[in-house]
């Protein structure tokens, strides 16, 4: 699990790490410097003249001390220090005095002189509105020049916070940040300006957020070891658990069986597929290892029987607006009494139901993608990627309920629960299809006893491994909804094959 805090998050990071641990400051950007230099040499960048560009905050410390370390080594480097000295930090100050001490050309403007390599030390995380006037020609200088560009904990001009470009930003080949990947870093523009990222250790440690709700985080693939549920070698299929999935309308097959094939291969012990009795034959032959049950019209007590027998529910793929699917949905969120991923139709229905809507439980998982998200919150998809953190956890807070708001940055939520940001997945997944391994995959997982907020975020991150998998063989453009399932069999076999040699030592 990593830690993906804010500008102002980090901040205190840091400062929780010089009061409490006794960590100096100057350490800290000791080791800040010395692992920017470190990936310079590893990457075997010509380090033939290199620039240092410096602001007067802790950021412009860093590049000095940067400098500094080039310098010893016997580079040729220049700084430029483009800040103000009236506001120079103490640390900034005494960096540059040191650097001064040492020799290391300090500059006012540069001329016609060729970079090979140009470091940026303008703005950090302390980056707190748009950048204009001299800094601004400044970074649109140095983009113009001809060298590789290595930004110092994030590009300046970009938001720690949002991934925006504040004015303008520097574009990175590198970015060493420090302690842990910033937030704004997975999104919008950053994803393109931040270019290769190396996250550098530098004695901030992630307890400093220990307690704390209100700091996002990812996994990472080593994660998924402590995050699978354990199979136990006596288990029946009663173990892990009886998935009822209320899916495909007439001629919507294809949503039903991604959905069930995805919950059977994520690991849930029986599916049983209630659709419109068209997909009937269709599915027997798509997936004989599913209960296939069906109906014409809407059935109170036969549904109200199948809820029964369920340990979960998934419903909404494929399901229409209908006036069948508005009751099959009414009357499983009313009377379901079980864990119940709630998707697509579902939630069109939901967003034009708001009397529905109130009767959601703790045991519900939402699953919107933007445009089904904006239905059910009443903000555009517009505001909803401008401001896509206040307005989650706003709806967050409406709801009793776990959300997974799909994009190409997931994110889990419940009220109270830190918010999950999903990296894992690509481009190749944004195709139909998709969305229903999602939901047949977090059904599969609510199956086998996972809580709703762990079935979701481990559901979305082993769907973006799935895709990984995919378009490892695919490509970005081939990539088909089977595929992603193929991919989910994948990963887990290669999972569960090192589970059992660790269960082997
Ligand atoms: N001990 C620490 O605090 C550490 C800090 N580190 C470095 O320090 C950075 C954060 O330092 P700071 O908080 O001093 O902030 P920055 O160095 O990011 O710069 C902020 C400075 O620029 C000014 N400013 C903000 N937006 C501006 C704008 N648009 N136009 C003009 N001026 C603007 C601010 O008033 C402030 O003086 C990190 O990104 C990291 O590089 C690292 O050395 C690790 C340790
Ligand atoms: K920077």
């Amino acid at each position: 699990m990593r830690y993906l805090p804010t500008g102002a998050q980090m901040k205190q990071g840091d400062q929780k790490t010089i009061t409490e641990m006794g960590m100096p400051s100057m350490v800290l950007m000791e080791r800040a410097a010395l692992s920017v230099v470190e990936m310079m040499e590893s990457e075997q960048l010509d380090l033939k003249k290199v620039l240092v560009v410096c602001g007067s905050g802790n950021n412009g410390g860093d590049g000095f001390a940067v400098a500094r370390l080039l310098h010893l080594k016997g580079y040729a480097v220049d700084v430029w220090f483009v800040g103000k000295e009236s506001s120079m930090t103490e640390e900034t100050r005494l960096q540059k005095q040191i650097a001064v001490h040492y020799g290391v050309p300090v500059k006012e403007r540069v001329g016609e002189d060729c970079y090979t390599v140009i470091v940026d030390a303008i703005f950090g995380i302390g980056l707190s509105r748009q950048v204009s006037g001299t800094y601004y020609n400044v970074i649109e200088n140095l983009n113009q020049m001809d060298a590789i560009k290595v930004a110092v904990d994030i590009p300046s001009g970009l938001s720690a916070d949002t991934g925006d470009v504040l004015g303008i930003a520097f574009a990175a080949d590198f970015t060493v940040t420090f302690a842990f990947q910033k937030i704004g870093m997975l999104f919008g523009m950053a994803r393109k300006l931040v270019g290769k990222l190396v996250t550098a250790s530098i004695g901030i440690e992630p307890s400093v957020y220990d307690g704390r709700g209100d700091v996002c985080y990812t996994y990472d693939r080593t994660d998924l070891k402590n995050l699978l549920p354990a199979r136990d070698p006596d288990a029946h299929k009663g173990n892990y658990g009886k998935v009822l999935l209320i899916v495909g309308s007439p001629g919507m097959a294809g949503a039903a069986y991604f959905s069930a094939k995805a919950a059977y291969l994520t690991g849930a012990g029986l599916v049983q597929i209630y659709t419109a009795k068209e997909n009937q034959s269709n599915l027997q032959q798509l997936l004989p290892e599913a209960i296939i049950t069906t109906y014409e019209r809407y059935e109170e007590e036969k549904l109200k029987e199948l809820l029964e027998w369920a340990d979960v529910v998934g419903i909404g793929s494929g399901l229409s607006m209908s006036e069948t699917a508005q009751h099959l949905l009414s009357t499983t969120v009313r009377c379901a009494k079980k864990p119940c991923m709630i998707d697509a139709d579902g939630l069109n229905i939901l967003s034009k139901d708001r009397a529905l809507f109130e009767k959601l439980t703790p045991d519900c998982i939402l699953t919107p993608h933007m445009k089904e998200m904006a239905g059910l919150c009443g903000h555009s998809v517009k505001e909803l990627k401008e401001e896509r953190f206040r307005y989650f956890q706003e709806f967050l807070g409406s709801i009793p309920s776990v959300c997974v708001m799909k994009d190409a940055r997931t994110l889990v939520g419940r009220d109270g629960r830190p918010v999950y940001v999903n990296t894992s997945g690509n481009q190749s997944m944004a195709k139909g299809g998709a969305g229903d391994v999602l939901g047949g995959m977090i059904t599969g997982l609510l199956a086998q006893k996972i809580e709703p907020y762990e079935a979701g975020t481990l559901g979305v991150f082993l769907h973006g491994l799935a895709g990984d998998a995919a378009q490892k063989k695919k490509g970005s453009y081939s990539v088909l909804a089977s595929d992603i399932l193929d991919g989910i069999a994948e990963v887990l076999t290669a999972e569960s094959t090192e589970m059992i040699l660790r269960e082997k030592c």
